[in-house]
């Protein structure tokens, strides 16, 4: 009985399927696809046009985004995505303007000033290394003009007569390749004029360089440190010190404040400070930099890397990176633009070796914060301005790095100074040396 069943059921199957399976046909008859088929043809073309139309929404909402941005540039920041760094630079100020056409323009005194009328992106040049070797006359020695840490400095005129400087990076060391692809990555989508601008890079085989803008007055330690550069000097003044403290206070406060994510510069100090023309201070040295999106909790831990003298205690000592370890160094700056001193000296007596240690107890003491005050400035600033400066370095070199100033802050603490200064001296063109 049961072999008939199955005998019976394999006939039923065989003529059920018998009425479904169509051989092909001659020519002239219309095609019946099984649904199966359907079903294979049609779901990659439903897939298809759902991918168009998930990509054509994507392509819409940039492009509403990105014309939202560009009519309300003053509510809008500095964004870098990590994934591949795309820098959409909204909180910019005009990427051409120098702080001197930045003065000008309205934009030393007030932040939302700063924003540019029409965001634009600049991507570096990329140079071969025969075009840099031209520009540097074969990087003589005539063209030197620095040596820092991961490399060596030098003057160039590029092929359409800008004066550049060529940095040449050290070849060994990971760290260099790091500093190399930073710079590049960061700078060329950095755009503030108190940050020294990045005209473009060479990576031809294993020659890495950057080219920036040329800083005529170099380095602000060739200023305070003459000694150290053989080079001679005069001492600056207060105002040019003021504003030289403004101009690197408004470069920290754009990668703190005004960058998403936040940007740590992490070698903040009196070499990385050039100077202009006009001596008005450009932010540069960013191979050590960190982007706040590194961050664990809140805080980056890192290998302590940065100079000595410049580095703040709880970053030295546990290696946890914030923003406010940009601000304890930018206080450092402050006592040295104070006081002339540099941050470590091994020459002087007992208990001055250390700037830091030797200045805070002075301060904020109304008595003795002049006796502090670098010899040069004899009799250029008033005491109320003095103690105003005094108090805000005291602030930002505290050890509590909670307790330190925003950058905005401080920048909003120096701003009346430097107002005052310049509407007391428009007439004279004093702002210059003594
Ligand atoms: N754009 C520039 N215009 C003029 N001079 C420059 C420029 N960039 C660098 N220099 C000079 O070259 C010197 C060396 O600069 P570099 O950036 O290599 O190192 P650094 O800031 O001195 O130290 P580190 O390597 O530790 O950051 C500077 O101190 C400055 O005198």
């Amino acid at each position: 009985m049961e072999t008939d069943t199955s005998t019976a059921s394999a006939t039923e199957n065989h003529t059920h399927n018998h009425h479904h399976i169509h051989p092909p046909q001659p020519h002239g008859h219309h095609d019946i696809l099984p649904s199966s088929s359907v079903l294979i043809i049609v779901i990659p073309i439903i897939i298809m046009f759902l991918l168009l139309a998930i990509l054509l929404i994507i392509v819409m909402l940039r492009r509403l985004q990105s014309a939202k941005c560009n009519r309300n540039p003053k509510s809008s920041k500095g964004v870098i995505n990590n994934s591949n760094c795309m820098f959409i630079d909204h909180s910019t100020i005009n990427i051409n303007s120098s702080p001197a056409e930045a003065k000008s323009g309205g934009c030393l005194y007030g932040t939302s000033s700063c924003r540019a009328q029409q965001p634009r992106l600049r991507n570096a040049q990329v140079f071969t290394f025969k075009e840099l070797e031209m520009a540097t006359d074969k990087f003589s020695k005539e063209n030197l003009i620095g040596n820092g840490a991961y490399g060596v400095v030098y003057r160039g005129i590029l092929s359409d007569g800008t004066v550049a400087a060529i940095k040449m990076l050290h070849r060994e060391g990971r760290q260099g390749e790091r500093a190399f692809r930073l710079e590049v990555d960061l700078l060329s989508r950095l755009h503030c004029p108190y940050i020294a601008q990045l005209l473009g890079y060479c990576a031809d085989q294993n020659h890495r360089l950057l080219v920036f803008e040329y800083m005529p007055n170099g380095s602000l330690q060739k200023h305070l440190q003459p000694g150290k550069n053989k080079s001679k000097t005069r001492p600056l003044n207060w105002g040019i010190r003021l504003r030289i403290a403004l101009d690197c206070g408004r470069a920290l406060e754009y990668l703190h404040e005004h960058t998403i994510p936040s940007v740590i510069h992490r070698n903040f100090k009196c070499s990385s400070i050039l100077l202009d023309q006009n001596f008005r201070a450009k932010l540069s040295g960013f191979g050590l930099a960190k982007i706040g999106s590194d961050k664990v909790n809140g805080l980056i831990s890192t290998r302590v890397l940065g100079t000595t003298g410049y580095l703040a205690p709880e970053y030295a000592s546990t290696g946890k990176l914030t923003t406010k370890s940009d601000v304890y160094s930018y206080g450092v700056i402050l006592l040295e633009l104070l006081t002339g001193r540099v941050p470590i000296d091994a020459n002087r007596p007992p208990g001055e070796h250390v700037l830091v240690s030797w200045a805070l107890p002075r301060l904020t003491n109304r008595d003795k914060v002049e006796e502090m005050v670098d010899p040069a400035l004899q009799g250029q600033y008033s005491n109320k301005d003095l103690i105003q400066v005094a108090a805000i370095a005291a602030m930002c070199v505290q050890t509590e790095a909670d307790y330190r100033p925003l950058m905005t802050d401080v920048v909003q603490s120096l701003i009346p100074l430097v107002k005052n200064l310049s509407s007391a001296r428009s007439s004279s063109n004093s702002l210059r040396y003594n």
